[in-house]
């Protein structure tokens, strides 16, 4: 069988796994049910291309198993169904038909909806499983495994999806290495095909940069970033979670000076609530905080958590809600310890799931021995990850939703990450950079019973100011610090405080 034969053939161990597992899954659902109980849901796109591929070769390895045929796929008996939509592209619709005349498919042409026709269709066929090319990175893969049953609400029947964990550079490898014929809308530039509404060519693969390109595009297998396989769709993504829209592209400065933005950061650290040695502290928690007032944030809460995930989990949810952004710290790699993504997934509700381009970033940095066959050392929250890929970052930070994680294990480290996240701020809005904080700070030597009364006063008078009081020592000045955006609030909360008591009670630190 030819397409098993080139695989075989071929000394790409990854695909050889991919593919052996494919077809493992497909033999198991060709066991489990009748012929007349399976379904191919076909549409000629490249993942079900794939799929139709690794459906004549598992067909073919389970015949030959129980030697039912020397192998001859003249007939493919495997149900296949098409929902044809006068909003698929003509060329998709052709070579659709085309393939299934090639391949001797016995085709049904459904023109309803998925679901109204998957619910006529099971009333007339003793369908239970269909096989789909969903992979993850779709957006209707999230929560899916290799089998799903349908959702609530549609008809009941097992979803297959054997390629669920196949990439993009999967898909083109298969078919390049198989010699496989696809549709001719891919050579044009598309990598991901849906209505003729929806979708363009991908702009990542146009030819000449200049505006108008001149209608030439590379072909799709040259999309060297598998995840941007979509940037050819249309459609608006959603917009990042969080309390409030922070995600404006700012020129420079926020103007609004009214507008609060709150932070927490959060280190996940055992090695700052357990090791005894008095050298490992928050250093980076603290310089974070530094970073975010700077640019006119506040920082709402700093907390410490186990290297734990339900830990950081119930902290992240705690904070993502409650806060503009999240910043977190620690437990960023591949020890036992490194538990941070799986417990932001756990805090949003997702799982974690292989990322081929944060795959392509770490074998760059740690060389081949990081990939596996499977994934297992690139794992990102499904569905919800942006990666923030700077030129100076060897590794590009992860945000998901309103949690961005740092992986800095130091303050020069951090600060690098800092100015590449205000770089990308700037150029494609993350978050807010605000006007900074304005802060006067003052001495005195005056009792807390002096005080006290006073400075309650002013901060009601005050509400928009930070008033913050703190001693250096028991026997020391009192040192109060006035901190705000507006620099003339300071300066008449300064002089109202100074007016309460006799003159040089008060000197500027
Ligand atoms: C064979 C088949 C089975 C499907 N089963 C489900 C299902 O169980 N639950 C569900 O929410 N959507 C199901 N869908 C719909 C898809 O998840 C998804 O909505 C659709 O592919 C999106 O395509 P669109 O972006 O072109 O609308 C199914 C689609 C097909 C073709
Ligand atoms: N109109 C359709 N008819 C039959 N099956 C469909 C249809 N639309 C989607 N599917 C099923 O859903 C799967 C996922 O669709 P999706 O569009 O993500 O992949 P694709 O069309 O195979 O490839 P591409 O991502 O390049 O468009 C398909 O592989 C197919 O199994
Ligand atoms: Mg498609």
């Amino acid at each position: 069988m030819e397409i098993h034969n080139a695989v075989k053939e071929s000394d790409d161990r990854r695909l050889k796994t991919k593919y052996n597992n494919a077809v493992y899954v497909i033999q198991r659902v060709l066991a489990l049910y009748s012929i007349e109980e399976v379904a191919f849901s076909f549409n000629g796109g490249k993942d079900s291309t794939v799929l139709l591929h690794l459906l004549r070769a598992g067909y073919y390895l389970h015949n030959k198993e129980k030697s039912l045929s020397n192998g001859d796929l003249e007939n493919f008996p495997i149900r296949i169904i098409y929902f044809e939509s006068p909003s698929a592209f003509p060329e998709i619709n052709s070579f659709t038909h085309d393939t299934a005349t090639t391949y001797g498919l016995e085709m049904e042409i459904i023109t309803l909806d998925f679901k109204s026709g998957l619910e006529d269709l099971l009333k007339a066929k003793p369908i239970r499983a269909i096989f789909l090319g969903v992979r993850i990175g779709d957006p209707t893969a999230v929560g899916q495994e290799q089998f799903s049953p349908s959702s609530p609400g549609w008809p009941p029947f097992m979803r297959v999806n054997p390629i669920l964990d196949w990439s993009y550079r999967d898909i083109w490898s298969f078919i390049l290495t198989c010699k496989v014929t696809y549709c001719g809308l891919y050579d044009q530039g598309y990598t991901s095909i849906g209505s003729i509404y929806d979708t363009v060519p991908n702009k990542l693969l146009c030819i000449s940069h200049s505006s108008s390109c001149g209608g030439k595009y590379k072909p799709a297998y040259l999309l060297s970033n598998g995840r941007l396989e979509r940037a050819g769709r249309t459609k608006k993504s959603a917009p990042s979670a969080g309390r409030t829209p922070v995600g404006e592209v700012m020129d420079g400065v926020d103007s609004h000076k009214n507008i609060m933005l709150t932070a927490s950061v959060i280190t996940v650290g055992d090695e700052i609530l357990y090791l005894r040695s008095g050298s490992v502290g928050d250093d980076l928690g603290l310089a974070l905080c530094q970073k975010l007032h700077s640019i006119g944030w506040t920082v709402s809460q700093a907390a410490v958590v186990q290297n734990d995930i339900d830990s950081v989990a119930e902290e992240v949810e705690r904070q993502k809600s409650a806060n503009d952004m999240v910043f977190v710290f620690g437990g960023v790699g591949q020890l036992h310890s490194d538990v941070t993504l799986a417990g932001v997934a756990k805090a949003c509700g997702v799982r974690l799931a292989p990322d081929e381009e944060f795959e392509e970033y770490l074998r760059h940095l740690i060389g081949d021995h990081c990939t596996g066959d499977r994934n297992e050392m690139a794992q990102l929250p499904e569905g919800i990850t942006e990666l923030l890929d700077h030129e100076k970052l060897p590794v590009p930070l992860i945000k998901c939703q309103n949690v961005i994680i740092l992986t800095a294990t130091n303050v020069p480290e951090l600060e690098k990450e800092w100015d590449c996240l205000i770089e990308l701020t700037r150029s494609s809005g993350l978050f807010a950079v605000m006007e900074p904080y304005a802060s006067k700070s003052l001495s005195t030597f005056l009792s807390d019973v002096e005080t006290a009364q006073p400075l309650s006063e002013l901060c009601l008078k005050f509400p928009d100011l930070k008033i913050v009081c703190r001693r250096k020592s028991r026997s020391g000045p009192l040192i109060i610090s006035l901190e705000g955006k507006d620099v003339a609030r300071i300066e008449s909360a300064t002089e109202a405080l100074c007016n309460k008591f006799l003159p040089g009670a008060f000197s500027e630190v």
